[in-house]
């Protein structure tokens, strides 16, 4: 597979990073997905998310997307102009939705076309060169509902290539794919970074990752470690990743960030959260 080559005007955006965390925290219903990450993502990095089950990949990249509320006290800072395209995982696609391959990768020139604009010859002749780049001419017709899983992921990376993004987020890119399509969405992920494009993927194949990816965030709800993936990806940080998964405990009542939450000191909420505990007999 090869990517049309419309590379990303970099000189849009300012400094060496494409995206910072700054103390970034997020909770769903006060239970800590992410706590207190920070780093950034330079700009025309390839960076894996790597770690656990429950460990937060997905919802980083969520909050990188904006698309979930992070905590007050965090938050993200994105280069000017950045233009961001977001893969979700495939179990949050609804392929039940009426569309054929064309039209769904249509959808990534929606700024260009608007919500009911047409699209024109030249956005319809783009679309064509990444559904060829992926291998998928003469799908343009299918409805996606009809389509295997690789068709599937071949789809939504020829949308992300008409996307023409500089920050592409990826959930899970190759989770139900075999490896011969494995490797060709490896290589329009590579070309992507040789553009200077800025690449994060989550991913769970460690081998995968070394010989891939030169950057890895290994999270456990907080960072563990964030850097060059052979100093990244060491039996110590990976024991410390799982020690910090089988610790955690899901029924924790309270996110006590910074030791306050609500005005409320960690001293209080732990009393409260005590005192509303059953005790055995
Ligand atoms: N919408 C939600 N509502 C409530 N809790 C959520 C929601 N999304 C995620 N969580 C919880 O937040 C934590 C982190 O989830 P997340 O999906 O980000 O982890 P992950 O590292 O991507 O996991 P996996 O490797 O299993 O995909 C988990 O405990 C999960 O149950």
């Amino acid at each position: 597979m090869r990517a049309p080559d419309y590379a990303p005007d970099n000189t849009r955006l300012a400094g060496a990073a494409a995206i910072e965390l700054h103390n970034l925290t997020v909770s769903y219903r006060r239970h800590p997905a992410l706590h207190h990450v920070s780093g950034h993502f330079a700009r025309g990095s390839l960076t894996a998310v790597i770690g656990p089950n429950g460990a937060g990949k997905s919802t980083l990249l969520k909050s990188l997307a904006g698309l979930v509320k992070t905590e007050p006290h965090g938050h993200i800072t994105r280069a000017p102009g950045l233009r961001m395209a977001y893969l979700p995982q495939h179990s949050e696609l609804d392929r039940s939705f009426p569309l054929n391959v064309r039209d769904c990768v249509l959808m990534g020139l929606w700024p260009q076309t608007g919500a009911f604009g047409s699209a024109t010859p030249a956005m319809l002749a783009r679309v064509d060169a990444a559904l060829e780049a992926v291998g998928l001419q003469g799908f343009e017709r299918r409805p996606v509902g009809t389509l295997s899983s690789g068709q599937l992921q071949r789809t939504l990376f020829a949308r992300l290539l008409v996307q023409d993004a500089d920050l592409i987020l990826l959930d899970e890119p190759f989770n139900a794919v075999d490896s011969k399509t494995t490797a060709g969405l490896l290589t329009l992920v590579k070309q992507w970074h040789r553009q200077g494009r800025t690449v994060v993927a989550v991913l769970h194949d460690d081998a995968q990752v070394r010989e891939h990816f030169p950057q890895t965030l290994l999270l456990a709800r907080e960072c563990i470690a964030w850097g060059a993936t052979a100093e990244v990806l060491t039996d110590a940080n990976l024991q410390r990743a799982r020690a910090m998964a089988e610790a955690w405990d899901e029924t924790a009542a309270i996110c006590a960030i910074d030791g306050e939450v609500n005005g409320l000191d960690f001293d209080t909420l732990l009393a409260r959260r005590l005192a509303t505990t059953p005790t055995t007999p």
